[in-house]
């Protein structure tokens, strides 16, 4: 199918009250990619396809794996009681490292679609989505949808809708997006029920940037929102962030695809082309004005901040240079990954990277295996700890390897602070013993416990972060049967009694080992380590000592006895070729090791450790 072209078009006919803007929020899964499908269809922005792909998921990531990264916007014209409305629809992603893209969708909008799985029910991230809307104070509308399923109690959703928001059951609009059921109520509703942006079409330009992306054919692409005046091609804006000035090269509205319009104006959201050279001059939250009538910007964003920093390597160093390339290349389109160079002696060079969790970083890892054939290391994830040192100064650790040593804390460092979370979780009341368990070993703190309805609780504690981006997810399903929800949100930072660990080898600390952890866990995540890491390397010709320590303090080791081995040991003299064959292979093999403290370990054992490290 082609989406449909519009040419230049003519949008200043559309004034404010026939403008609404909207968008979906949704748990994971819930439906969101298919309503705004199914919307779209309805007004005719793109046509009804068989093979029902979604037109907003775009990256092949997020196909794979059915998740909504970046969010995505479109437009509608849709007649309703003999007027035209344009309606603009804010998709939002659906996941919890991605909060951030879902703020600053909603600072767009006058109104939401909060929609519910009717067989699932209210998830974590309903909540949390709720309460991200709630707090732009923006109009929500419920709907429940699947309603086709034979699982579906649109009822008993309804009822949760109004014990957890507030909202009367019977405002809940209840649909199949998957079979068009009632959807067909949508879009009248929000017209009816969603105040249209209230700017000034004759005030000066103002304008708010929630979304940027880089586009190989013009370069940075912005979407804003304008807030007051009119804005065309050759008109000259300024940044209140940066006090850039730039020319408007073009704008117009995504229908779905990129269509130029003569002019945006005021309610509408449109994509702005400007003679931006770098993705990193967008900020999402910047205000733009009218370079002569610059004035009070709006409430800017709480920027996105990396909250889970891995080390990644080449597995050969000889692909350092593609890998640095494919690196760059990957982050002009996901402008929130922030990139260090990083020298690693037991794995060469490297970057750090900061990510907003560990789904972005699995998303961004797996982009650069597929899109870019890497294969790579990832070092396991440190959160940002906070060092306070007794003369006032303070120092933000993305590396264990910079994390002072135990003679350091305690002659310099005032406090050790950690990142901690508030959680919520949902889930079928049966697991409740084991969930509370689960949260009680990773250090959290009960808030609250609720009862959605008969059978259904809602549990918000208070987490360490650490805890929480390695394997809690995967325990609370697996202590689930599946059925628990996640969401959390930053919530500071805590002091912690935090100590680094070291792995060494014959003496010589791995510096790509080292992890910081509370030192109650040091002993056991010690002992775990070293037996793992015995299990990995091969004997060699002398003794290996594999140790854990803190500080100076041992706490954990195992040894591996010499071995004598010989390659030529099966050929009886006489076969020269098939020596000189086995001795390079041997050479071979050795070109991708690395010697750490005499012992050999070869890349591939860094990877195997790394990859089903806790
Ligand atoms: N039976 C039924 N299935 C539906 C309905 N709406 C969506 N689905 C299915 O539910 C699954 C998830 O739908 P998506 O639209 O991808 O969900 P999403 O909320 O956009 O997911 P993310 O982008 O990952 O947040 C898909 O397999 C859809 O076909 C519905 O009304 N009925």
């Amino acid at each position: 199918m082609q989406p449909n072209s519009l040419g230049s078009m003519e949008l200043e006919a559309f004034k404010t009250d026939q403008i609404r803007n909207f968008s979906i929020i949704a748990h994971v899964d819930h439906g969101k990619s298919t309503l705004a499908d199914r919307l779209l269809e309805l007004a005719q922005t793109i046509t009804k396809r068989k093979d029902n792909k979604q037109v907003l998921d775009k990256l092949r990531v997020e196909r794979e794996r059915g998740i909504t990264v970046k969010a995505q916007s479109a437009s509608m014209f849709y007649d309703y009681k003999g007027k035209k409305y344009l309606l603009n629809l804010i998709d939002t992603p659906g996941h919890m490292d991605f909060n951030f893209e879902v703020s600053r969708s909603l600072a767009a909008c006058q109104g939401t679609l909060l929609l519910v799985d009717a067989a699932q029910g209210i998830q974590a991230q309903t909540v949390a989505n709720f309460y991200l809307a709630f707090g732009q104070d923006i109009k929500i509308i419920p709907v429940i949808n699947k309603i086709d399923l034979p699982s579906a109690e649109p009822e008993r959703v309804a009822s949760q809708i109004e014990v957890a928001f507030e909202m009367p059951a019977e405002e809940c609009l209840k649909i199949s997006a998957k079979s068009s059921l009632n959807v067909d109520q949508i879009l009248p509703s929000i017209i009816e029920s969603v105040p249209s942006p209230s700017g000034d079409v004759e005030a000066p330009f103002k304008a708010l940037l929630f979304d940027s992306w880089h586009d190989t054919y013009v370069g940075v692409v912005c979407l804003m929102a304008v807030i007051d005046g009119r804005v065309k091609k050759g008109d000259k804006i300024v940044s209140a962030h940066s006090e850039r000035r730039y020319e408007v090269m073009e704008t117009g509205i995504m229908y779905p695809e990129q269509s130029p319009t003569a002019s945006l104006q005021a309610g509408q959201v449109g994509y702005f082309v400007l003679n931006m050279k770098a993705l990193s001059e967008s900020h999402v939250g910047d205000t733009f004005f009218d370079y002569k009538h610059i004035g009070t910007p709006m409430p800017g964003f709480v920027p996105a901040k990396p909250m889970v920093w891995a080390g990644i390597f080449p597995i050969d160093t000889a692909d350092f240079e593609k890998l640095d390339h494919s690196i760059a290349k990957l982050t002009l389109s996901d402008s929130s990954v922030l990139v260090q160079k990083e020298t690693s002696t037991a794995l060469g060079q490297g970057w750090r990277l900061g990510f907003l969790g560990t789904l972005h970083m699995d998303v961004f890892r797996q982009r650069l295996e597929q899109e870019y054939d890497a294969n790579i290391i990832i070092t396991a994830p440190t959160v940002p700890y906070r060092v306070e040192y007794r003369d006032g100064s303070e120092k933000l650790i993305r590396n264990p390897t910079e994390f002072p040593d135990t003679d350091e804390i305690s002659q310099k460092v005032r406090s050790v602070q950690e990142p901690m979370v508030r959680s919520t979780i949902i889930f079928p009341k049966e697991y409740l013993g084991d969930i509370m368990v689960l949260c009680g070993s990773r250090r959290g703190v009960q808030l609250e416990h609720t009862y959605l309805d008969e059978s259904r609780v809602l549990l918000k504690y208070r987490l360490p972060l650490a805890e929480v981006v390695t394997d809690f997810h995967q325990e609370l399903k697996g202590k689930s049967s599946g059925f628990a929800s996640f969401d959390y949100e930053e919530d500071g930072y805590d002091d912690a009694d935090l100590v680094k660990m070291n792995i060494v080898l014959n003496s010589k600390p791995v510096d790509a080992l080292s992890i910081i952890l509370h030192r109650s866990q040091a002993e056991l995540v010690g002992r775990d380590w070293v037996k793992r890491l015995k299990g990995l390397l091969s004997r060699q010709l002398f003794e290996i000592v594999i140790q854990a320590s803190v500080g100076n303090k041992i706490i954990a080791r195992e040894g591996m006895s010499a071995m004598r081995k010989n390659v030529t040991a099966k050929c009886y003299g006489g076969d020269v070729s098939r020596k000189m064959k086995l001795l390079n292979k041997q050479k071979e093999g050795k070109k991708r090791m690395k010697a750490i403290g005499g012992v050999e370990v070869s890349q591939e054992a860094f990877y195997d450790f790394m990859s089903k490290k806790k």
